[in-house]
């Protein structure tokens, strides 16, 4: 035998050897991808030789081979050269030519032995292209929890807030991109190798792993993996304590399997485990009966076990060391910390992801500015946005409102009581296609009616909590509510990540603090044990007016049940009463009806004789306290128009002064609801809340009756302040406009100067602090100069400047300079306009300040 392995100086022909060992060559060499590869790549061979090789494919690969040695044989003593090294170096892939390699003595060069030599087999590249293609296409829709649609990933999928924690849970920094999870950032164990997400249920741990999927497809993401694996942890439960499976099942029957080489890419895998990346959805949702702990430690990949067994062991490292694994899990799944790289906490929506959602999800630039307005005005809608699947569940009501024929205001359609509903119907559904039973597309009813016992053991220890304040639950109060590992799989309740300083304790809590309130709702109403007589009960505490003096301080969980009485009107509402009635007896649903409006009645009397009352000069003001605000919310959320009308009679002719009551834009359906029946007109003052334009656009239909409106520091814009005008234009009643410190610029100055011209009743008008400029002050200048009635104008803080000065100067002249008091007045007042330093009060006097003066 030749030897040759000799340094390169000295080379004895490498073109020689070849051609006497080519029988030997063609025989043995299984795979041309990874020669070609790096003959290619090395610069031996052109596009074209590949080329050429590549069109003479036979299923036994002998043709190519003997082509490449033909074309090598052209190329001369170092493409032959580099060719023995190649199949040196990729000894994985040319194991079977490693004697031969022997036989020949052969040595690479120093020169050689510098150059890398690219890994590749077809094999295993068509197994990667095969799994990159099949998760590119599993990736590319969501389906809805509802699953009526699919909608394209790409379309929906929105960042959401993922924050680093350290082993004690304190956060160490958020994750600002997906590649993160695999760097040595915030790295709590070196040797461990599972990254795990946690987040409560619906924040978007199953869409996060899709995400990681389709970038992975594209190329986007871990170039150095090669094998994606993803896998639902529930499957684990699908198989029987006996089953037994090998790894290589697991992976290729479980996920894709491979066209060819079966054997040889599994081989590949388990020797470059580090090229491959699982993802592991819903570790919580294993159930098994044993400790995770006491599973054994499995160190062969080939015996095959107990799949959960397999898992374990992947996610320890004991099989496929060095492979990359993503697991997600509840809030307060508990996993073994050995086996924890990394913590990352999922934490929804950030208020900018919530606009990017509502970009996404409403292409319709209207419904967009729609539905932001809603949320803004209701902002314990908005706090629940912040969850994704919730505020999937909020825009999808949205969406199906705004789409039905003439809606213009989504608030006609749509209560809370409405979108927690829909929520309850979506998480039931989901839990109900878990069942392969479950056929598709049921009505609300069938769904409720199918979980009607789940419901009523949630709502039952939704109850006891609101009623005790207790909002997180130990396994005692779980079982004693009745509630079982199905109801709880439900989704509602969710584990707590903090133990109430009961360690190694389970502790619950609902996933909504109000959706507790919901599910208390929904017990007391359903439930027949509960009499129509205790139900009132739950309105007690808050209609009570609250003193002064500690003992009468609200609990501080009042709020709860306040809103646990919000959705029992909801629910006894005649649009929900139909459900409630085939849930429970339909006359004890009615008596509940009735006795809760009786009880709405009481309430409206007796609050109505104990508001404060002051009498003033022009008339009796009155100041609404926060609790009549719930009480106003009460009878909109039950749509009760007796109760309305009997409300509206309390208050009629009065002046009514709901001044720091943070009332939001949503609370104005709910006045006006009232508003609408009163039979003659009222005075509203409204100061010092957060009722913006939305706010301003459900009060319209009340202007008819309004005297006095007082909408100062409500957070107004423009766009308000013209519906606002154009609608009080048309009654011709009205005598103090204040829109103190809003936001109106000029466009909003001249709508108001539009109102002092054409209507012959206003007196008072309150604009300061404002962006006015001297184009708004020309406005009102000329509006004022034709008024006949207007006699006291509020204009500081705006920037009126020089040339709205001299608007108003030239108004004001024509009026005034019959009297030489008058004219000293209005000068004065304009020059202090002129350079805006006027101290506190504006534009105080006019007409009737001069008047006076004269
Ligand atoms: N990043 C996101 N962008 C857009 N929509 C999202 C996002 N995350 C979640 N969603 C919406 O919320 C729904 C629920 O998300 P997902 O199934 O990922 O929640 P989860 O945290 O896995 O919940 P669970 O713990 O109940 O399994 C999705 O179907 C989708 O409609």
């Amino acid at each position: 035998m030749e030897q040759l392995a000799t340094p390169r100086h000295k080379s004895p022909s490498y073109l020689d050897l070849l051609r006497s060992h080519r029988v030997e060559l063609v025989n043995g060499i299984k795979n041309t991808e990874c020669l070609l590869d790096n003959l290619l790549q090395a610069g031996h061979f052109t596009l074209e030789d590949t080329e050429v090789i590549q069109q003479t494919a036979t299923q036994h690969g002998k043709v190519q081979n003997r082509k490449i040695l033909d074309i090598i044989s052209g190329k001369g003593e170092e493409t032959a050269e580099y060719f023995i090294y190649i199949m040196y170096r990729a000894k994985d892939v040319y194991s079977n030519l490693e004697p031969w390699l022997e036989e020949i003595h052969y040595c690479p060069s120093d020169f050689l032995l510098k150059k890398s030599v690219l890994i590749t087999d077809a094999g295993e590249r068509s197994y990667t292209e095969k799994l990159r293609h099949e998760l590119g296409r599993d990736s590319k829709f969501i389906s809805s929890y509802a699953q009526k649609q699919d909608t394209l990933f790409e379309d929906t999928y929105t960042e959401t807030l993922m924050e680093l924690i350290n082993n004690v849970n304190e956060p160490k920094g958020m994750v600002s991109c997906l590649d993160e999870l695999f760097s040595v950032f915030g790295v709590i164990s070196e040797e461990a190798e599972t990254v795990i997400v946690t987040g409560d249920a619906g924040v978007g741990k199953s869409i996060l792993l899709q995400k990681l999927q389709s970038l992975w497809s594209k190329g986007e993401l871990c170039a150095d993996v090669k094998f994606f694996f993803k896998f639902r942890c529930r499957i684990f439960n699908s198989f029987k304590e006996e089953d037994k499976i090998s790894l290589k099942d697991l992976l290729f029957k479980y996920n894709c399997y491979p066209d060819r080489d079966v054997d040889e890419i599994f081989r590949y895998i388990c020797q470059h485990a580090e090229s491959v990346l699982f993802t592991l959805d819903g570790f919580d949702e294993i159930n098994i009966d044993c400790d995770v702990n006491d599973i054994p430690d499995i160190s062969s990949p080939f015996v095959p076990t107990h799949p959960v067994a397999l898992l374990m062991n992947l996610l320890r490292g004991k099989l496929l060391k060095g492979s990359k694994k993503v697991l997600t899990a509840r809030t307060g799944t508990i996993l073994p910390l050995r086996i924890v790289r990394k913590k990352v906490v999922l934490k929804g929506f950030s208020k900018d992801n919530l606009l990017q959602y509502l970009k996404k999800f409403f292409k319709n630039k209207s419904y967009q500015s729609s539905v932001l307005t809603q949320l803004e005005a209701n902002p314990h809608l908005c706090t629940l946005c912040s969850v994704p699947l919730f505020c999937w569940i909020i825009f999808k009501s949205y969406e199906h409102i705004l789409n039905m024929p003439n809606t213009h205001q989504l608030s006609d359609y749509i209560t809370l009581t409405d979108v927690y509903l829909l929520m309850v119907e979506v998480f039931l559904n989901h839990s109900c296609k878990m069942n392969l039973n479950w056929k598709t597309a049921r009505s609300q009813l069938d769904v409720f009616r199918t979980k009607r016992s789940a419901l009523m053991h949630l709502g039952k220890l939704a109850r006891n909590g609101i009623e005790n304040s207790n909002f997180l639950f130990h396994q005692e109060q779980i079982t004693a509510a009745e509630i079982s590992e199905q109801d709880l799989q439900l989704g509602f309740i969710k584990a707590a990540d903090h133990y109430d300083g009961l360690r190694n304790q389970s502790t619950y809590e609902f996933l909504h603090l109000t959706l507790q309130s919901f599910f208390a709702a929904l017990s007391l109403a359903v439930d027949d044990q509960i009499s129509s007589r205790k139900t009132p009960h739950y309105f007690f505490e808050c209609l009570i007016p609250v003193r002064q003096g500690a003992k009468d301080v609200p609990k501080p969980h009042s709020e709860h049940i306040r809103f646990t009485k919000l959705f029992l009107c909801g629910l006894l509402s005649s649009s929900n009463i139909n459900l409630l009635m085939k849930l429970a007896c339909p006359t004890v649903i009615q008596g509940k009806r009735s006795v809760l409006t009786s009880y709405l009645n009481d309430c409206v009397k007796s609050h109505i004789r104990r508001l404060p009352r002051l009498n003033l000069e022009d008339g009796c003001k009155i100041h609404i306290l926060p609790c009549f605000v719930w009480l106003i919310r009460f009878i909109f959320e039950m749509q009760n128009e007796a109760v309305a009308k009997l409300a509206a009679r309390g208050i009629c002719n009065i002046y009514m002064k709901l001044t720091y009551c943070n009332i939001c834009s949503s609370d104005c359906s709910a006045l006006t609801f009232i508003l609408l029946h009163i039979p003659n007109t009222i005075a509203l003052e409204m100061d010092n809340n957060n009722i913006n334009d939305y706010g301003v656009e459900q009060l319209l239909p009340s202007f008819s009756k309004l005297t006095v409106l007082r909408l100062s520091v409500n957070q107004i814009t423009d766009h308000g302040a013209c519906v606002l005008a154009e609608e009080l234009r048309k009654y011709h009643q009205i005598k103090s406009l204040g829109l103190y410190k809003n936001h109106l610029s000029d466009v909003g100055a001249r709508a108001i100067a539009q109102l002092v011209e054409s209507c012959p009743s206003l007196v008072f008008l309150r604009l300061g602090s404002n962006m006015i400029t001297h184009e708004g002050g020309a406005y009102l200048a000329k509006a004022i100069q034709n008024s006949k009635t207007i006699e006291d104008v509020g204009l500081w803080g705006n920037q009126i400047g020089d040339r709205g000065a001299e608007a108003f100067a030239e108004a004001l002249r024509d009026q005034h300079t019959s009297t030489p008091n008058g004219a000293v007045l209005w000068y004065m007042i304009i020059i202090i306009l002129a350079f805006d330093i006027v101290p506190y009060h504006v534009f105080e006097t006019s007409q009737s300040a001069s008047r006076n003066m004269l």
